[in-house]
């Protein structure tokens, strides 16, 4: 990060602005990501990236058409991956990994992305010794491109019903590969229609006559030399979609294709020669590369929100439009209350969810040394926190984003503003790696050793609680949440407050499922009747993680400089979610109308401080140009003369007569005058 990102040639208003905060950027910077060091090798790997002239995006990536956005992504993707190991550490994909891609990459994903981010994380955890010796090394030198074959024309959220079909043949010691019906066809993998020679496909087992449910299988579907599709392969591309276009999303047949015993990953499950099965440590642990990308995607869904408050927040420092005091001049927009109220809960929300992508990173990190000893014990919690945390991350996200683009009026509607291109690429993140509704009432019945199972327990006694969810143990204060005022409201409270709102939903939900049991014939319909209310029950218990999370990561701050800033982001998050949440923080009166009052005088006071300071705190989410692509979004808030350039670069503009005219409006207009 640069000592000062005030130039010579910048807006005056946007100057003013850095020029009146009251911290520095440089020490926020430093907080935010994790220390100075980071924050220096980021402007490294970004200097190295500028250097390389391969990593050029001189190609505006919003006036391609579809083929021609997918072979520009397939050019950056490689010229990215050719460099990578002279730049970053590739081993750290939650740090430098994620922060080089983004920097190429965009907001779209290409015909590597599936290769990096869920091939390479299952071959490594999943192949046995011999595998990961044929598998990795071409892996690694690109020698082959891969994806991750699982969903199918009918069924992505329910594994147990895939239809693809692994049939083991003992006398050849091959697995036949079969999509019996239409609903069968793969669809949906990233990278498969036209990139890809191989693909984990995920295939329900039979050997010896028994089904043995979803496994994964590495098979090659193209051939090596000629990357046409081999015999009993039929592969292509699904078709534009509301955004990714650089991917080749694909569809996938098998018509009984066979491939050899060793093509199944073997360090959980395995199949002997003589088709024995033998069945792994723990059910899900071929699920692994799904739980990777889970816990990966908070930082990027992050990322995307932060991108997006950088633009929306400059803009509306450099945007001047209507008077607050008749004949007094315009004011910038970002002095409207109203504009601070849709802004600034989404600088907090960056914050939160960036600080909980480092813990569910460390999870990650731990269990993967876990699986490594053959220990699946925090298996269950990673999988809880990945999947209600990219629920409720993914989803705010995307509002979040939407709200920024709001904010900017016509501008922000335009590809100019960039906010189409990361609403698009952000919203993604709430369907793949499981619907969010679905990952939601996941966290109710199973995560964090499953808040069901959790409220029996606890009623019975038994409770065997982890760090996550001790709290739902606790008993629920008879008195009134402490809150009085903003100033005297501490973290602890705030954290209590959450805590409340979270056991009271989901001892209720618990309380309906029951009672759904004695009306329902089945558990499963009582299940369904109580979904809603399981579903809020899992965003509050995330909730109350979030915000648990970024207090105690801001108590690590000592530096009298930032640590109000972070505190004043804390609360706004923290007020603005009880603000939101309503009914659940009065139930039986844990908070009273007034107090709920006194939350959004809070919720005033606070906008009113971050104002002065909010260019600069956005400024210390350390986005360059080339990450933000925005004009609205620029470094210096030079914002009209670009759009004007960005709108004259316009393929459209290169010829002052459109074909639309020759062809169809001239015409038209000369028929008119003849019947004048
Ligand atoms: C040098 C190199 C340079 C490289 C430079 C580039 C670097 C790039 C770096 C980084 C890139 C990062 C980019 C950011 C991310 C963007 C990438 C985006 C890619 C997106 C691609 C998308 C892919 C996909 O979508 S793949 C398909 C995903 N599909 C799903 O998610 C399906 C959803 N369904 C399920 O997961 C499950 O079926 C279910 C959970 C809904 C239900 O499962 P079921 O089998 O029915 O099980 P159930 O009976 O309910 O539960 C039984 C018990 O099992 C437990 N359980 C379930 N799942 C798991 C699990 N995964 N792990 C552990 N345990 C699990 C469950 O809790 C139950 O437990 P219990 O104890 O018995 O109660
Ligand atoms: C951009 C993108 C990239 C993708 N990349 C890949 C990839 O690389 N590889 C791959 O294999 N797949 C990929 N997918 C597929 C993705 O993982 C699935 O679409 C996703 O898991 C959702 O499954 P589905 O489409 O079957 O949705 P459905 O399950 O049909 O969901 C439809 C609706 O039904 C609801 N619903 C379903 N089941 C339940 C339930 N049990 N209880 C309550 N409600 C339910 C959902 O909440 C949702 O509202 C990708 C998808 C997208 C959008």
């Amino acid at each position: 990060m640069e000592d000062t990102l005030i130039r010579e040639g910048d807006n005056l208003d946007i100057t003013k602005e850095r020029r009146n905060a009251t911290f520095r950027v440089k020490k926020l910077a430093a907080f935010i990501h994790g220390g100075e060091e980071i924050v220096r090798r980021r402007k490294e790997i970004y200097d190295a990236v500028e250097r390389e002239p391969r990593l050029k995006n001189s190609v505006p990536i919003e006036f391609l058409a579809r083929e021609e956005r997918h072979e520009e992504q397939a050019r950056r993707a490689v010229a990215m991956t050719d460099v990578a190991t002279d730049i970053i550490d590739g081993s750290d994909m939650f740090g430098e990994g994620i922060y080089y891609q983004s920097l190429i990459m965009g907001r779209d994903l290409h015909s590597l992305s599936l290769h990096y981010s869920m091939v390479l994380p299952a071959i490594q955890n999943q192949a046995d010794d011999e595998q990961l010796d044929e598998w990795l090394g071409p892996i690694i030198s690109r020698s082959l491109i891969s994806t991750y074959a699982q969903t199918e024309l009918g069924h992505g959220t329910n594994l147990s019903k895939l239809e693809t079909t692994a049939t083991y043949d003992p006398k050849t010691q091959e697995f036949i590969l079969h999509s019996p019906t239409i609903t069968a066809t793969k669809w949906w993998p990233g990278a498969l229609g036209k990139s890809s020679n191989y693909a984990i496909v995920m295939a329900q087992l039979y050997t010896n006559g028994k089904w043995h449910g979803p496994h994964p299988f590495f098979v090659q579907l193209r051939d090596a030399e000629t990357h046409m599709p081999l015999k009993g392969v039929t592969v292509g591309d699904i078709g534009p979609k509301l955004g990714i276009n650089g991917s080749d999303n694909g569809f996938l047949r098998f018509n009984n294709f066979r491939i050899p015993r060793k093509t199944m990953f073997m360090k959980n499950a395995k199949v002997l020669p003589d088709g024995t099965y033998v069945p792994p440590k723990h059910a899900k642990l071929g699920f692994g590369a799904m739980v990777f990308v889970r816990s990966i995607m908070i930082k990027d869904q992050s990322m995307q929100l932060g991108s997006a408050i950088t633009i929306a927040v400059r803009y509306s420092a450099i945007r001047r439009q209507g008077e607050i005091v008749p004949n007094s001049g315009e004011v910038q927009i970002l002095d409207y209350q109203t504009q601070q109220l849709r802004l600034f809960p989404q600088i907090s929300r960056t914050l939160a969810f960036l600080f909980a992508a480092y813990e569910v990173k460390d999870l990650y990190l731990r269990v993967t040394t876990q699986l490594q000893e053959g220990n699946t014990e925090l298996l269950p919690e990673l999988h809880g926190l990945s999947s209600g945390l990219k629920s409720v991350v993914s989803w705010e996200t995307a509002q979040g984003i939407e709200q920024c683009r709001l904010a900017c009026g016509g501008h922000g509607y335009s590809q100019a503003s960039a906010f189409p291109e990361i609403y698009s690429y952000a919203v993604g993140g709430c369907t793949y790696e499981g619907e969010n509704i679905v990952m939601l009432l996941q966290v109710a019945r199973q995560a964090f050793l499953g808040l069901v199972k959790i409220v029996s327990s606890i009623r019975a006694g038994t409770a065997k609680l982890s760090l996550l969810t001790s709290y739902i143990a606790e008993k629920q204060p008879k008195t009134r949440s402490k809150f009085t005022c903003v100033e005297n409201v501490s973290a602890e409270d705030l954290i209590a407050d959450f805590e409340y709102a979270a056991r009271e939903q989901i001892f209720y939900a618990y309380d309906l499922l029951k009672k759904n049991e004695t009306l329902y014939s089945t558990p499963e319909e009582a299940w369904n009747k109580t979904g809603i209310e399981l579903c809020k029950a899992s965003r509050l218990h995330v909730k109350a993680f979030l915000v648990r999370n970024y207090f105690n990561y801001v108590s690590k701050c000592n530096d009298s400089e930032i640590r109000p800033i972070l505190d004043q982001l804390g609360k706004l998050y923290a007020l603005d979610g009880i603000s939101g949440g309503g009914v659940w923080f009065t139930r039986r009166g844990y908070y009273s109308d007034d107090q709920m009052a006194t939350v959004r005088q809070g919720i005033y006071s606070l906008l009113e401080k971050i104002r002065p300071n909010a260019v600069a705190i956005v400024d210390a989410f350390d986005f360059s140009d080339r990450e933000l692509q925005s004009v609205l979004g620029r470094r210096d808030g030079n914002v009209y003369e670009n759009l004007l350039k960005w709108a004259q670069q316009n393929p459209m503009n290169r010829s002052e007569i459109s074909t639309a005219y020759i062809k169809h409006l001239k015409p038209m207009m000369t028929e008119g005058k003849s019947k004048l």
